[in-house]
């Protein structure tokens, strides 16, 4: 097949539905053992959806577990949002284990401590990092936060607002780079791919970027060797989650359950004609 149409079969809406739909049903089956190195407010938001998209999450930290256990999961997650000394060993450990890992860089701009941990993890190669666009536009810059409007684990920014520093950043370190927000673009500094599923609300959840950071942990798992369509195809299952979970939902605490709910429930019609996902020109 020749670049052009390479390119048209990419663009192609049902393939994208059917590719997420595989790796949905792939996680199914084959429940990945997922070790997650998260921070302490994500750990049931994060357990629980990995949980109900079908893997098995492990929340084992201790450095002296890792040796044993690490070697034997499917996928690494690592998270620095509730970063301290004590964890970041563990972290450096497992991420060096030889297991396809994901890095959630919390609030990279939030400290110098944690800026130059969110550096040295970066540097040992995570498959996919996914951050919000001001931890993306933080990492790419190696910058702490020094403007008033720095909103710790939050964003300040849009997700478009950070696709060239996710571009540049995935080009110099070599992973696939996820920017999540109104649109989630996720690159490997040359392509992207655009999701436009998901509902606002999904913001007013605590921790719920780190869940899906945890559920591309699963879908790399399944899919190592293509980290940005296994990335992608999570961030739009999670989002056309939060979608049809508002349809029942009145705010943030019913949205989580119904969120929940709907990613332990989709199914094959509902994933091929409602993901939207796209190749970006
Ligand atoms: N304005 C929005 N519209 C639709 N979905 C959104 C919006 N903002 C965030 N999301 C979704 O919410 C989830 C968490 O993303 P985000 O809030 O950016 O991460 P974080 O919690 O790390 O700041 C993602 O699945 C993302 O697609
Ligand atoms: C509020 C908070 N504080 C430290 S970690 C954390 C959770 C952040 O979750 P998310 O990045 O998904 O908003
Ligand atoms: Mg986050």
């Amino acid at each position: 097949m020749d670049d052009a149409a390479t390119a048209k079969k990419e663009r192609d809406p049902a393939r994208w539905g059917r590719r997420a739909w595989s790796l949905l049903s792939a996680v199914r089956a084959r429940a990945p053992l997922v070790q997650c190195i998260t921070n302490l407010v994500s750990m049931d938001i994060a357990a629980n959806a990995l949980l109900a998209a079908g893997a098995s999450p492990a929340m084992v930290h201790s450095l002296r577990e890792v040796p044993d256990f690490t070697p034997r999961c499917d996928a690494v997650y690592v998270n620095v949002g509730t970063l301290s000394e004590d964890w970041l060993p563990s972290m450096r450990a497992a991420a060096s284990a030889g297991r396809p890992w994901v890095l959630d860089p919390v609030a990279a701009a939030a400290s110098g401590f944690r800026m130059e941990a969110c550096l040295e993890l970066l540097a040992l190669r995570p498959a996919v990092v996914r951050g919000n666009a001001s931890e993306i536009l933080a990492l790419a810059n190696r910058s702490v936060a020094a403007s008033s409007n720095f909103k710790g684990a939050d964003s300040s920014h849009e997700s478009v607002d950070a696709l060239e520093a996710a571009k540049a950043l995935a080009l110099s370190t070599g992973s696939v780079v996820a920017v999540s927000g109104a649109v989630d673009f996720i690159t490997n500094g040359e392509q992207v791919v655009g999701v436009s599923n998901g509902v606002p609300m999904m913001q007013k959840i605590t921790a719920t970027g780190c869940a899906v950071t945890a559920l591309i942990a699963a879908f790399v798992a399944i899919e190592p060797s293509d980290a940005l369509v296994a990335a992608a195809c999570a961030l739009a299952i999670f989002g056309l989650a939060g979608e049809i979970g508002m349809e029942s939902s009145k705010g943030p605490a019913s949205l989580r359950m119904h969120l929940i709910d709907t990613l332990y429930c989709l199914d094959e019609e509902t994933v091929t004609s409602r993901v939207k996902l796209s190749l970006r020109p």
